[in-house]
């Protein structure tokens, strides 16, 4: 089995991301050089899932470190731990900003913190705290890959079972999913899509269906080329298609990723999700999110998600009150145009942007994410286990798996 393209390469001091908005015809690295850079890559989606822009964001905070560190002349911030907290605080800040909806990254962002805070008690100087700093922007990056090797685990053999207890043999499943949480959207394997790997890797999948997720396109464009890759049966499906397909194929589950999943079970994820969970909940189809517990916030009581000017979430989010959860809006723009190579395919792939919009349209809505009610959930995966709406209820117990 080939090995799918991962999000984030080092090469020794090196860090780079592939380019997703040219993907899947042209695999361009891109150096990360500067924390500026590594914002700007977020922000513009050169970079995009949950797991995936906390990753880059502690990296690029390990990097400047480590370039800090070598310098024959020390920075200034070295002179004590306080100068470090300085110059690092507003950095941390700043990485944060890039995208609001996702809560990996601000839980990425505060662990730094954490971890700087924690040297005035050890008593660590600058350099050690700088040395401390940037082992643990390194850990956040790759402890990612265990922990979705493990809730792939648990999710898949749950479902496995859930099908056998309802009478089916657990074998050739055929679930869908939207979006893309595979190696792409993480620092590998994956979540959603690394639950779809596993039953693969296990003889249990059938085929896996995905939307093309407009107008970003992580289906047709990124979750293609993952299952292509890894040679997964797969079925590409346009995000109206829904409905038409739980009516004429046998859908064991859909199963999905999650950018936010709040206290009762609520979950943002990817526009299109809630579509699917309606739809699912009436064919009576298991809706199955997977994600870190990362991605798990325990502060915001349900998911009434809010669109909120970016300056007033992030003053809040400071104070450390953060309500609601706030909807990332993409510029109107993204969703008039169209990436990928001109067809007829040429030996150049050469890259196209195509505008499918009258110019000048007005009036144009563009969320990055919906909410799905936890109601319309059945289970909730994080690497810790599996957690199931119990009957009759509306929301999800997630004690037991964060
Ligand atoms: C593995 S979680 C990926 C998560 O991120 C996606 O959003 P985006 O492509 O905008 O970063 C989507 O909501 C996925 O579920």
């Amino acid at each position: 089995m080939a090995a799918p393209l991962k999000s984030i390469r080092i090469t020794g001091d090196k860090l780079e991301i592939v380019n997703q908005l040219v993907l899947p015809h042209t695999v361009e690295f891109i150096e990360i050089k500067t924390i500026e850079e590594a914002h700007d890559a977020i922000k513009t989606m050169k970079i995009r899932g949950a797991p995936a822009i906390a990753s880059l964001a502690s990296l690029s905070v390990s990097f400047y470190l480590e370039r800090a560190l070598r310098q024959s002349t020390p920075p200034d911030f070295f002179a004590s731990t306080d100068a470090l907290q300085a110059h690092i605080t507003p950095i941390l800040d700043f990485l944060f900003t890039a995208r609001p909806t996702a809560v990996n990254l601000g839980a990425a962002t505060r662990r730094l913190a954490q971890t700087l805070e924690a040297s005035f008690t050890t008593g660590k100087d600058a350099r050690a705290t700088a040395e401390a700093l940037l082992a643990e922007g390194r850990a956040i990056a790759d402890e990612d890959v265990g922990r979705n090797k493990e809730m792939s685990k648990w999710g898949g053999d749950w479902l496995v079972e859930r099908v056998k207890a309802n009478g089916g043999s657990g074998k050739q499943l055929n679930v869908l999913t939207v979006c893309n949480t595979g190696s792409l959207a993480t620092s590998g394997y994956g979540t959603a899509l690394g639950l779809i790997t596993y039953l693969h890797e296990t003889g249990s999948l059938g085929k896996a269906y995905f939307t093309q997720t407009a107008p970003y396109h992580q289906g047709s464009r990124l979750t293609a080329l993952e299952l292509q890759t890894l040679k997964i049966p797969s079925t590409m499906i346009c995000d109206t298609m829904v409905g038409s397909l739980f009516q004429h194929h046998e859908i064991h589950a859909v199963v999905v990723g999650a950018d936010r999943v709040v206290r009762n079970g609520d979950t943002a994820n990817k526009i299109g999700t809630y579509n699917a969970a309606v739809l699912a909940a009436r064919h009576k189809i298991p809706f199955i999110v997977v994600a870190p517990v990362s991605t798990v916030d325990l502060d915001v009581a349900d998911g009434s998600g809010y669109v909120a000017p970016l300056v007033l979430f992030h003053v809040l989010y400071k104070l450390k009150f953060v309500p609601r959860i706030p909807i990332e809006q993409r510029p109107p723009l993204e969703a008039c145009l169209v990436r990928g190579a001109l067809y007829p395919l040429r030996g150049d792939k050469e890259q196209a942007v195509v505008m499918i919009t009258p110019e000048g349209l007005d009036g144009i809505y563009n969320p990055s994410f919906d909410v799905t009610p936890a109601d319309l959930i059945t289970a909730i995966v994080t690497e810790k286990g599996v957690a199931v709406k119990r009957e009759g209820e509306a929301w999800i117990d997630l004690s037991g798996i964060v």
